[in-house]
């Protein structure tokens, strides 16, 4: 054939498709078809690479081929493209499989493509690369800027607007996968519950923007002391818990203990005025039988409820309770 596109040349599993007989179109006519396309059609050498044809939609965006290999005309990479399909176009014995359909970014003109690749025997008999291309970038533009907005949305229901950290909620659903993980693993996961105390008087006397810079000053606080595999949320109001994996009682305690004496240290300007926190903890540890973290929770609580009976300021473990 002089025009160097190459008879139909289907997949295998559509050999029962008879093939047009040759004459019925001229290959001006196959041309004049590729050329008003508005899609990229070429063909390359399976091995050495070599851009046998490109369409005038080609052309026209990435210009002549040149004796130039795929990969020099269409990414001006200087070795082949490390996303090279070819391999996924052949099965084990190195015969045409099926086409691969996948989309990508061009490198050249950073526009969207729905690439069909597919292997098929050129006219010579070699195999060679066939790629249909058509830009999908307006579409893809869309679906990445639904993913940026369900990701945002996703992540503010998840933030205490006030403090930055974790909400209630994203405590719930990040804590049950490190409750789950450490029944699976058998290993420790402790709960630190932390409340302000008289936290209404701060308010009362100060202010309740005095209130809310105090809490934004403790998260800061609990934030910058927890390890980044610790989860700390605000539960609500003024108070706070610390999930901290692989950490027994001992370590627990000594962490609510050194938070404890920074909270005491901790003095918060607001207008002029120096608000002097302090707070009261309870610390509980997973129990084999714990399948939500409600039950770690509410042991959590009872242990903060002691230390608040028993004057605040202080940490009780939920050991005996
Ligand atoms: N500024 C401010 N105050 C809040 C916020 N959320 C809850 N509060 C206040 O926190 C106070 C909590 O009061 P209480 O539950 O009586 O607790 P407390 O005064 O800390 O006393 P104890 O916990 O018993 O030591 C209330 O006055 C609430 O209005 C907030 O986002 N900002």
């Amino acid at each position: 054939m002089k025009s160097g596109i190459p008879s139909l040349n289907l997949p295998a599993d559509r050999d029962q498709i008879p093939p047009a007989p040759d004459d019925d179109t001229p290959p001006e006519g196959l041309l004049a078809v590729l050329d008003n396309l508005d899609a990229l059609v070429y063909v390359s050498d399976f091995d050495t690479h070599d851009l046998l044809y490109m369409n005038a939609y080609g052309r026209q965006i990435w210009g002549a081929i040149n004796n130039r290999k795929c990969w020099q005309v269409l990414q001006n990479s200087d070795g082949p493209c490390s996303f090279c399909t070819n391999h996924l176009l052949v099965n084990d014995r190195g015969e045409p499989s099926k086409p691969h359909v996948w989309e990508f970014q061009n490198q050249l003109d950073q526009r969207w493509y729905q690439c069909r690749d597919q292997a098929i025997r050129w006219t010579d008999g070699r195999l060679v690369r066939l790629e249909i291309a058509t830009d999908i970038t307006e579409r893809k533009e869309m679906e990445l800027a639904l993913r940026a907005a369900h990701e945002k949305a996703r992540s503010a229901a998840l933030e205490d607007e006030l403090t930055g950290l974790h909400n209630r909620r994203a405590f719930f659903e990040f804590g049950t996968q490190l409750l789950n993980q450490a029944n699976r693993h058998r290993t420790p996961l402790s709960l630190i519950m932390m409340d302000l105390d008289h936290f209404k008087v701060i308010n009362d006397t100060h202010g309740h923007d005095a209130g809310d810079e105090v809490l934004r000053q403790v998260s800061a606080l609990l934030q910058a002391r927890i390890r980044d595999c610790d989860i700390v949320a605000r539960m609500g109001g003024e108070e706070f818990a610390v999930l901290l994996p692989g950490t027994g009682p001992e370590m627990a305690r000594a962490l609510a203990e050194r938070l404890l004496i920074l909270l005491l240290e901790l003095t918060v300007e607001h207008n002029g005025q120096a608000i002097s926190p302090s707070a009261s903890f309870g610390i509980s540890l997973r129990d084999t039988k714990d399948r939500r973290l409600e039950d770690m929770l509410a042991r959590a609580d009872r242990a903060l409820y002691r230390s608040k009976n028993q004057g605040r300021g202080r940490v009780n473990t939920n050991i005996g309770l």
